[in-house]
């Protein structure tokens, strides 16, 4: 069984080859479904957690017929019944430089685990360790798709930055909680786990999640802007699949540049310059780009004389 939560009525594995994470597609919207399976451990994540959340989550990125990617954990634990989304970086493993691949079953494959692309470099597991949680923040920010968080218990550390950068965040009203231990174990997420995460709940707010540590359920959650939704347990994956079916009925394009306009203003240059790369794109789509490719290759000056001054 993948999780409680999870319909397998309604998705299909695109792989089995992970160990940490599961990853499925939903038969009957275009969706995917990412889940860290530890559940033993509240979902923590190890190196090889966050490479196998890195290869699922490019994957869906780069897939064009789908739209919409959920991101959860999977449970309860079989220990004590307890339900995470994730609790951060598995602490067990931390070494000095980060966290370390640590046996040979999590240094298996190559360093990325990243089994679903084609690669001609075959990189060995890295002896040093690794603060690349941050690597697959930047990617859901980055992708031209919504990522939902769908919180079915606790969200802490990490795994609280984690739900942070997500586009929209679902929670369990019964179990979801959200806990920022980062300075407890001296960690600090000084980019979008904490930055970020004071544009959803103000300045003041945000200093109060890191700086005392308070535990908040979905409603309260909910009630400061860092949750869109709580939803009883029950029914918490089929809600984030209707919200999938919802924004996937919607114009792509839209839904692309939306997400790039709504990260511009708090990513600079690069949000720009990703902004910029769509409208690119677009404007590759006219009779005015053809126009000034194909009279470059058939050798000619370029004829714009009807193009309009769009105002
Ligand atoms: C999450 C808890 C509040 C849950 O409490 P409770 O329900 O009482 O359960 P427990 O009995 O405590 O836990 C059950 C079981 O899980 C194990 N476990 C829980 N969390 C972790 C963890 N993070 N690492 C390893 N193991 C964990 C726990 O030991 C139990 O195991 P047993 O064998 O059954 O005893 C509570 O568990 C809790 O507070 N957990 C710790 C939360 C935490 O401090 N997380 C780390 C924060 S720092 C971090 O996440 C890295 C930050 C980061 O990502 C980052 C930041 C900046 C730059 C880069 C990075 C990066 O890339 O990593």
């Amino acid at each position: 069984m993948v999780s409680d939560c999870f319909d397998p009525d309604r998705w299909t594995a695109v792989t089995d080859a992970f160990n940490d994470v599961t990853y499925h597609r939903a038969d009957d919207v275009p969706a995917v479904r990412v889940a860290i399976d530890r559940p033993e451990v509240r979902n923590a994540f190890r190196p090889k957690t966050v490479d196998e959340l890195y290869a699922a989550l490019d994957h869906a990125r780069q897939q064009a017929d789908v739209g919409a990617v959920l991101l959860t954990g999977n449970g309860p634990s079989p220990k004590d019944g307890g339900w995470a989304f994730s609790a951060g970086g598995d602490q067990a493993i931390r070494g000095e430089s980060g966290y370390e691949y640590h046996d040979d079953a999590d240094a298996d494959a190559d360093a990325a685990g990243a089994e679903t692309e084609d690669t001609e470099l075959d990189t060995d597991a890295p002896t040093v360790g690794r603060l690349h949680i941050l690597e697959v923040q930047r990617l859901i920010r980055f992708m031209p798709k919504p990522v939902v968080a769908v919180v079915p218990g606790w969200a802490v550390g990490g795994g609280h930055s984690l739900h942070v950068i997500c586009d929209l965040t679902l929670a369990s009203e019964e179990h979801a909680k959200f806990l920022q231990t980062d300075p407890d174990v001296a960690s600090f997420d000084g980019g979008f786990g904490s930055a970020y995460l004071a544009r959803q709940v103000g300045q003041k707010k945000a200093r109060e999640i890191f700086f005392l540590g308070k535990t908040y359920d979905a409603a309260e959650a909910a009630e400061m802007g860092m949750v869109n939704e709580a939803v009883p347990h029950e029914e918490l994956e089929t809600v984030a699949l209707g919200w999938a079916e919802t924004m996937t009925g919607k114009s792509p394009t839209a839904m692309r540049m939306l997400k790039y306009a709504f990260n511009l203003a708090d990513d600079g240059m690069v949000g720009q310059q990703v902004f910029s790369g769509e409208a690119t794109r677009l404007a590759y789509m006219t009779d005015e780009a053809s126009e000034g490719r194909d009279a470059f290759l058939d050798g000619r000056q370029p004829d714009f004389s009807d193009v309009p001054w769009h105002y």
